[in-house]
């Protein structure tokens, strides 16, 4: 038997907030306001950019009537440089192969636009390990939406047990609903201490996600 896993991107895969930032401080720069310390922006990651931007608005004191420009200039300078400085996680690249080496079916399912999403996987070499891409902007819901969650695994042929894969409250919120079991990763963008956030297992090094896996599958047999 072998499982199906959903994986979150930002903060799971990848560490992408160095271009998330520049991203959002280009759009701050563009209308005159003073950029925001990446560990600022860091706390505004994980339900997509629409509320990363709201955030930010809220943050700096600007007026939420410009939301949706201002969405839609941080997108538009994301699209622009979404992998220059984004980098893999050490041990997912060889953790994806051994996985896929078991037979997992793979996936993702990202708060991050569908767009971004794809260039960054391509960009690191990831797309080839994934049957599917699902963005926060590619239904009408997104995570913790357990909808988000509940698509993705349907936009792949597999019958094994199910897994979800990421490393913030939102991630396990949705499995929670979602009623799938939760791997966290503890070195990405997580806000709260780990014991409060619900998950079946952890770990802060990609290459023990083989393992534990396996741990999973058999105590679902
Ligand atoms: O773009 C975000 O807000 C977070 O993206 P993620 O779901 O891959 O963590």
């Amino acid at each position: 038997m072998t499982a199906t896993i959903m994986f979150d991107l930002d903060g799971t895969l990848v560490d992408s907030l160095p271009d998330i930032a520049a991203a959002a401080n280009s759009m701050l720069q563009d209308i005159g306001v003073e950029s925001l310390p990446q560990d600022r922006i860091k706390q505004f990651v994980g339900k997509g950019l629409p509320n990363l931007v709201e955030r930010v608005i809220h943050h700096c004191g600007l007026p939420m009537e410009n939301h949706g420009d201002l969405t839609q200039r941080t997108l538009a300078h994301y699209n622009a440089a979404s992998s220059d400085k984004t980098v893999t996680y050490p041990g997912v690249l060889e953790a994806l192969g051994q996985l896929r080496d078991m037979g997992c079916v793979m996936g993702i399912c990202t708060n991050k636009p569908e767009g971004p999403a794809r260039h960054v996987l391509d960009a690191l070499g990831l797309a080839p390990h994934f049957d599917t891409v699902i963005g926060g902007d590619s239904l009408r819901t997104r995570k913790p939406d357990p909808a988000h969650l509940e698509a993705s695994f349907a936009a792949v042929t597999s019958t094994g047990p199910r897994i979800f894969v990421g490393d913030s409250e939102v991630d396990a919120e949705t499995a929670q609903r979602a009623q799938v079991p939760f791997l966290l990763f503890t070195e990405g963008y997580r806000k709260s201490p780990i014991s409060e956030i619900p998950h079946t297992a952890s770990y802060s090094d990609s290459l023990k996600l083989p393992a534990l896996v396996t741990q999973i599958l058999a105590s679902t047999k």
